[in-house]
Protein backbone atom coordinates (compact mmCIF):
# COMPACT_ATOMS: atom_id res chain seq x y z
CA UNK A 1 0.00 0.00 0.00
CA UNK A 2 1.26 3.34 -1.18
CA UNK A 3 -0.01 6.77 -2.36
CA UNK A 4 0.78 9.61 -4.53
CA UNK A 5 -0.65 12.83 -5.22
CA UNK A 6 -0.60 15.35 -8.28
CA UNK A 7 -3.36 18.40 -8.70
CA UNK A 8 -3.61 20.27 -11.61
CA UNK A 9 -5.36 22.79 -13.30
CA UNK A 10 -7.23 21.85 -16.07
CA UNK A 11 -8.12 24.82 -19.29
CA UNK A 12 -10.35 23.68 -22.49
CA UNK A 13 -8.36 26.76 -23.56
CA UNK A 14 -5.39 25.00 -24.48
CA UNK A 15 -4.16 25.33 -28.41
CA UNK A 16 -7.14 27.95 -28.54
CA UNK A 17 -6.35 30.81 -26.82
CA UNK A 18 -2.20 30.13 -25.60
CA UNK A 19 -0.18 32.63 -23.73
CA UNK A 20 3.24 32.86 -25.16
CA UNK A 21 5.39 30.46 -25.98
CA UNK A 22 7.76 30.83 -22.86
CA UNK A 23 4.69 30.07 -20.98
CA UNK A 24 3.41 27.15 -22.94
CA UNK A 25 7.05 25.54 -22.78
CA UNK A 26 7.05 26.58 -19.18
CA UNK A 27 3.52 24.62 -18.65
CA UNK A 28 4.69 21.91 -20.90
CA UNK A 29 7.71 21.30 -18.51
CA UNK A 30 5.52 21.11 -15.09
CA UNK A 31 3.25 18.36 -16.79
CA UNK A 32 6.34 16.44 -18.35
CA UNK A 33 8.36 16.28 -14.91
CA UNK A 34 4.70 15.34 -12.90
CA UNK A 35 4.27 12.71 -15.75
CA UNK A 36 7.93 11.25 -14.77
CA UNK A 37 7.04 11.35 -11.38
CA UNK A 38 3.42 9.83 -11.60
CA UNK A 39 5.51 7.03 -14.20
CA UNK A 40 8.34 6.27 -11.45
CA UNK A 41 5.63 5.44 -8.94
CA UNK A 42 3.71 3.18 -11.44
CA UNK A 43 0.36 3.43 -10.31
CA UNK A 44 -1.90 0.32 -9.98
CA UNK A 45 -5.24 2.57 -9.07
CA UNK A 46 -5.88 6.03 -9.82
CA UNK A 47 -8.73 7.90 -7.67
CA UNK A 48 -9.39 11.14 -9.93
CA UNK A 49 -11.19 13.57 -8.43
CA UNK A 50 -12.57 16.53 -10.96
CA UNK A 51 -15.61 18.98 -11.61
CA UNK A 52 -18.32 18.56 -14.45
CA UNK A 53 -19.29 21.73 -16.62
CA UNK A 54 -22.90 21.17 -17.33
CA UNK A 55 -21.82 17.89 -19.51
CA UNK A 56 -22.29 15.03 -17.63
CA UNK A 57 -24.07 16.59 -14.27
CA UNK A 58 -27.34 18.58 -14.75
CA UNK A 59 -29.84 20.22 -12.19
CA UNK A 60 -32.56 16.89 -13.20
CA UNK A 61 -30.26 15.50 -10.34
CA UNK A 62 -27.49 17.08 -9.18
CA UNK A 63 -25.12 15.08 -6.54
CA UNK A 64 -22.28 17.08 -4.33
CA UNK A 65 -20.22 13.84 -5.17
CA UNK A 66 -20.85 10.84 -7.48
CA UNK A 67 -18.25 8.03 -7.80
CA UNK A 68 -18.46 6.38 -10.89
CA UNK A 69 -18.60 2.63 -11.46
CA UNK A 70 -18.49 2.99 -15.25
CA UNK A 71 -18.22 6.10 -17.15
CA UNK A 72 -17.16 7.77 -20.70
CA UNK A 73 -15.94 11.12 -21.97
CA UNK A 74 -17.63 13.66 -24.05
CA UNK A 75 -14.42 14.90 -25.90
CA UNK A 76 -15.18 18.17 -25.25
CA UNK A 77 -12.49 20.98 -26.97
CA UNK A 78 -10.90 18.80 -28.49
CA UNK A 79 -10.21 16.31 -25.34
CA UNK A 80 -9.75 12.59 -25.40
CA UNK A 81 -13.40 10.76 -25.60
CA UNK A 82 -14.15 7.21 -24.86
CA UNK A 83 -14.79 5.00 -22.00
CA UNK A 84 -12.11 5.74 -18.79
CA UNK A 85 -11.02 2.03 -17.64
CA UNK A 86 -13.60 1.97 -14.21
CA UNK A 87 -12.46 -1.16 -12.01
CA UNK A 88 -16.51 -1.52 -11.07
CA UNK A 89 -15.99 -4.09 -7.93
CA UNK A 90 -13.47 -1.86 -6.91
CA UNK A 91 -16.01 1.47 -7.46
CA UNK A 92 -18.73 -0.01 -5.68
CA UNK A 93 -16.50 -0.89 -2.51
CA UNK A 94 -14.81 2.62 -2.19
CA UNK A 95 -18.65 3.86 -2.69
CA UNK A 96 -19.88 1.41 0.44
CA UNK A 97 -16.91 2.69 2.27
CA UNK A 98 -17.44 6.29 1.80
CA UNK A 99 -21.16 5.88 2.55
CA UNK A 100 -19.98 3.89 5.92
CA UNK A 101 -17.76 6.76 6.53
CA UNK A 102 -20.94 9.06 6.75
CA UNK A 103 -20.36 10.86 3.54
CA UNK A 104 -23.41 10.72 1.43
CA UNK A 105 -21.90 10.52 -2.43
CA UNK A 106 -24.35 9.15 -4.92
CA UNK A 107 -23.27 6.49 -7.99
CA UNK A 108 -23.40 6.25 -11.23
CA UNK A 109 -22.99 3.34 -13.75
CA UNK A 110 -23.12 5.66 -16.38
CA UNK A 111 -21.11 8.87 -15.80
CA UNK A 112 -20.75 11.22 -18.35
CA UNK A 113 -17.41 13.15 -17.91
CA UNK A 114 -15.91 16.39 -19.88
CA UNK A 115 -12.73 18.11 -19.84
CA UNK A 116 -12.30 18.02 -16.32
CA UNK A 117 -11.82 14.19 -16.36
CA UNK A 118 -10.09 13.65 -19.89
CA UNK A 119 -7.33 16.45 -19.43
CA UNK A 120 -5.61 14.91 -16.34
CA UNK A 121 -5.43 11.36 -17.48
CA UNK A 122 -4.42 12.44 -20.90
CA UNK A 123 -1.26 14.99 -19.96
CA UNK A 124 -0.43 12.89 -16.87
CA UNK A 125 -1.19 9.45 -17.76
CA UNK A 126 -1.31 9.45 -21.56
CA UNK A 127 -5.26 8.64 -22.06
CA UNK A 128 -8.33 7.61 -20.56
CA UNK A 129 -7.66 4.12 -20.18
CA UNK A 130 -3.83 4.25 -19.32
CA UNK A 131 -4.42 2.96 -15.61
CA UNK A 132 -7.50 1.51 -14.11
CA UNK A 133 -9.81 4.56 -12.64
CA UNK A 134 -11.82 5.83 -9.49
CA UNK A 135 -13.47 8.79 -10.93
CA UNK A 136 -14.93 10.98 -8.11
CA UNK A 137 -17.31 13.91 -9.37
CA UNK A 138 -17.45 16.99 -6.84
CA UNK A 139 -19.82 19.47 -7.76
CA UNK A 140 -18.11 22.90 -8.38
CA UNK A 141 -20.15 25.17 -10.55
CA UNK A 142 -23.90 24.00 -9.99
CA UNK A 143 -25.46 25.98 -6.75
CA UNK A 144 -25.82 24.67 -4.14
CA UNK A 145 -22.31 23.55 -3.73
CA UNK A 146 -20.61 21.34 -0.82
CA UNK A 147 -18.19 23.21 1.68
CA UNK A 148 -14.55 22.57 1.69
CA UNK A 149 -15.20 20.71 4.83
CA UNK A 150 -17.36 17.90 3.32
CA UNK A 151 -14.83 17.90 0.43
CA UNK A 152 -11.98 17.17 3.08
CA UNK A 153 -14.14 14.74 4.99
CA UNK A 154 -15.32 12.59 1.43
CA UNK A 155 -10.92 12.92 0.76
CA UNK A 156 -10.04 11.30 3.98
CA UNK A 157 -13.10 8.78 4.02
CA UNK A 158 -11.69 7.23 0.44
CA UNK A 159 -7.64 7.23 1.86
CA UNK A 160 -8.96 5.36 4.41
CA UNK A 161 -10.46 2.76 2.07
CA UNK A 162 -7.27 3.18 -0.24
CA UNK A 163 -4.91 2.74 2.68
CA UNK A 164 -6.67 -0.53 2.85
CA UNK A 165 -5.60 -1.73 -0.12
CA UNK A 166 -2.86 -3.46 -1.80
CA UNK A 167 -1.60 -1.35 -4.29
CA UNK A 168 -0.40 2.21 -5.64
CA UNK A 169 -2.80 4.29 -5.45
CA UNK A 170 -2.54 7.82 -7.16
CA UNK A 171 -5.26 10.71 -6.36
CA UNK A 172 -5.38 13.04 -9.18
CA UNK A 173 -7.41 16.04 -8.54
CA UNK A 174 -8.42 18.63 -11.33
CA UNK A 175 -9.24 22.26 -11.85
CA UNK A 176 -8.76 25.70 -10.38
CA UNK A 177 -7.25 27.67 -9.11
CA UNK A 178 -8.89 31.47 -8.92
CA UNK A 179 -11.18 31.75 -12.48
CA UNK A 180 -14.45 32.39 -13.24
CA UNK A 181 -14.99 31.49 -17.04
CA UNK A 182 -18.94 32.04 -18.58
CA UNK A 183 -20.29 29.26 -17.43
CA UNK A 184 -23.74 29.40 -17.15
CA UNK A 185 -25.54 30.06 -13.94
CA UNK A 186 -29.61 28.81 -13.63
CA UNK A 187 -30.78 32.17 -11.84
CA UNK A 188 -29.38 34.00 -15.14
CA UNK A 189 -30.06 32.24 -18.10
CA UNK A 190 -33.06 31.82 -20.17
CA UNK A 191 -35.77 29.75 -20.52
CA UNK A 192 -34.18 27.54 -23.25
CA UNK A 193 -30.64 27.45 -21.39
CA UNK A 194 -32.18 26.42 -18.41
CA UNK A 195 -33.93 23.53 -20.05
CA UNK A 196 -30.34 22.25 -20.77
CA UNK A 197 -29.22 22.83 -17.50
CA UNK A 198 -31.77 20.64 -16.49
CA UNK A 199 -30.94 17.93 -18.50
CA UNK A 200 -31.43 18.43 -22.39
CA UNK A 201 -27.74 19.58 -22.01
CA UNK A 202 -26.45 16.02 -21.94
CA UNK A 203 -26.68 15.44 -25.85
CA UNK A 204 -26.03 18.52 -26.95
CA UNK A 205 -26.74 19.24 -30.47
CA UNK A 206 -23.35 20.21 -32.43
CA UNK A 207 -24.18 23.86 -33.51
CA UNK A 208 -24.69 24.58 -30.04
CA UNK A 209 -22.16 22.66 -29.17
CA UNK A 210 -19.97 24.75 -31.06
CA UNK A 211 -21.77 28.02 -29.92
CA UNK A 212 -20.65 27.06 -26.41
CA UNK A 213 -17.24 26.23 -26.86
CA UNK A 214 -16.72 29.59 -29.23
CA UNK A 215 -17.88 31.92 -25.89
CA UNK A 216 -15.93 30.41 -23.65
CA UNK A 217 -13.00 31.45 -26.42
CA UNK A 218 -14.02 34.90 -26.93
CA UNK A 219 -14.57 35.31 -23.04
CA UNK A 220 -10.62 34.42 -22.80
CA UNK A 221 -9.67 37.05 -25.64
CA UNK A 222 -11.49 39.86 -23.98
CA UNK A 223 -9.88 38.81 -20.72
CA UNK A 224 -6.93 39.51 -22.05
CA UNK A 225 -7.44 42.31 -23.17
CA UNK A 226 -9.32 43.48 -20.13
CA UNK A 227 -9.16 41.56 -16.68
CA UNK A 228 -11.84 42.86 -15.51
CA UNK A 229 -13.88 41.71 -18.10
CA UNK A 230 -14.34 38.78 -16.19
CA UNK A 231 -13.93 38.21 -11.98
CA UNK A 232 -10.17 38.98 -11.79
CA UNK A 233 -7.20 36.18 -10.98
CA UNK A 234 -6.36 35.94 -7.51
CA UNK A 235 -2.86 35.22 -7.20
CA UNK A 236 -2.42 35.89 -3.28
CA UNK A 237 -5.39 33.90 -2.71
CA UNK A 238 -4.11 31.13 -4.87
CA UNK A 239 -0.80 30.83 -3.28
CA UNK A 240 -1.94 30.93 0.03
CA UNK A 241 -4.21 28.27 -0.94
CA UNK A 242 -1.33 26.09 -2.32
CA UNK A 243 0.64 26.83 1.06
CA UNK A 244 -2.49 25.70 3.28
CA UNK A 245 -2.00 22.15 1.08
CA UNK A 246 1.65 21.87 1.83
CA UNK A 247 1.54 22.70 5.21
CA UNK A 248 -1.06 20.15 5.22
CA UNK A 249 -3.83 22.39 6.83
CA UNK A 250 -6.90 21.75 5.36
CA UNK A 251 -9.09 21.48 8.08
CA UNK A 252 -8.55 25.73 8.14
CA UNK A 253 -10.11 25.82 4.98
CA UNK A 254 -13.18 24.22 6.76
CA UNK A 255 -14.71 27.83 8.12
CA UNK A 256 -14.48 29.45 4.43
CA UNK A 257 -17.76 29.68 3.07
CA UNK A 258 -18.82 29.33 -0.29
CA UNK A 259 -20.06 32.71 -1.10
CA UNK A 260 -16.73 34.13 0.52
CA UNK A 261 -14.72 31.54 -1.71
CA UNK A 262 -16.41 33.14 -5.06
CA UNK A 263 -15.95 36.41 -4.17
CA UNK A 264 -12.19 35.94 -3.06
CA UNK A 265 -11.09 33.86 -6.50
CA UNK A 266 -14.51 33.59 -8.68
CA UNK A 267 -17.51 30.96 -9.56
CA UNK A 268 -15.22 27.82 -10.52
CA UNK A 269 -12.52 28.13 -8.14
CA UNK A 270 -14.72 25.92 -6.09
CA UNK A 271 -12.98 23.06 -8.95
CA UNK A 272 -10.03 23.66 -5.87
CA UNK A 273 -11.98 21.35 -3.46
CA UNK A 274 -10.90 18.35 -5.63
CA UNK A 275 -7.61 19.24 -4.12
CA UNK A 276 -8.47 19.38 -1.01
CA UNK A 277 -9.99 16.18 -0.87
CA UNK A 278 -6.82 14.52 -2.73
CA UNK A 279 -4.60 15.75 -0.15
CA UNK A 280 -7.18 14.47 2.51
CA UNK A 281 -7.02 11.25 0.77
CA UNK A 282 -2.96 11.39 1.07
CA UNK A 283 -3.05 12.48 4.42
CA UNK A 284 -4.85 9.22 5.86
CA UNK A 285 -1.44 7.48 4.84
CA UNK A 286 0.36 10.08 7.53
CA UNK A 287 2.73 12.89 6.75
CA UNK A 288 3.86 13.90 3.40
CA UNK A 289 6.07 16.26 2.09
CA UNK A 290 5.15 18.38 -1.44
CA UNK A 291 6.80 18.72 -4.42
CA UNK A 292 6.54 20.09 -8.20
CA UNK A 293 4.70 23.13 -7.23
CA UNK A 294 3.38 25.71 -9.57
CA UNK A 295 1.86 28.52 -10.06
CA UNK A 296 1.37 31.43 -12.71
CA UNK A 297 -1.56 33.53 -13.58
CA UNK A 298 -2.59 32.51 -17.33
CA UNK A 299 -5.48 34.98 -18.53
CA UNK A 300 -5.09 33.41 -21.90
CA UNK A 301 -6.52 30.76 -20.09
CA UNK A 302 -8.66 32.48 -17.82
CA UNK A 303 -6.75 30.69 -14.68
CA UNK A 304 -5.02 30.91 -11.74
CA UNK A 305 -2.47 27.87 -13.25
CA UNK A 306 -1.08 25.69 -10.70
CA UNK A 307 0.15 22.00 -9.82
CA UNK A 308 1.22 20.45 -6.75
CA UNK A 309 2.45 17.01 -6.06
CA UNK A 310 2.94 15.06 -2.87
CA UNK A 311 3.97 11.87 -1.37
CA UNK A 312 3.81 9.81 2.29
CA UNK A 313 7.11 11.37 4.01
CA UNK A 314 9.77 8.01 4.75
CA UNK A 315 8.60 6.12 8.19
CA UNK A 316 11.30 7.43 10.77
CA UNK A 317 13.87 4.31 11.53
O1 LIG B 1 -20.04 28.43 -21.35
C1 LIG B 1 -20.28 27.23 -21.28
O2 LIG B 1 -21.34 26.78 -21.61
C2 LIG B 1 -19.26 26.30 -20.79
C3 LIG B 1 -18.08 26.71 -20.32
C4 LIG B 1 -17.08 25.78 -19.94
O3 LIG B 1 -17.23 24.58 -20.05
C5 LIG B 1 -15.91 26.33 -19.38
C6 LIG B 1 -15.00 25.57 -18.80
C7 LIG B 1 -13.84 26.12 -18.23
C8 LIG B 1 -13.06 25.42 -17.39
O4 LIG B 1 -13.12 24.11 -17.30
C9 LIG B 1 -12.18 25.99 -16.43
O5 LIG B 1 -12.04 25.39 -15.37
O6 LIG B 1 -11.65 27.07 -16.70
FE1 LIG C 1 -13.15 23.71 -15.12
Amino acid sequence: MSAFVHCLSHTPLVGYVDPAPQVLAEVDGVIDAARERIARFDPQLVVLFAPDHYNGFFYDVMPAFCIGMAAHAIGDFDTAAGPLDVPKALAESCAQAVLDAGVDAAVSYRMQVDHGFAQPLELLLGGLQRCPVIPVFINSVAVPLPSFKRARLLGEAIGQWAKALDKRVLFLASGGLSHQPPVPELAKVDARMADRLMGSGRQLPADERQARQNRVIQAARAFVEDPNSLHPLNPAWDQQFLDSLEQGRMRDLDSLGNDALSALAGKSTHEVKTWVAAFAALSAFGPYQTEGRYYRPIPEWIAGFGALGAQPLPPHP
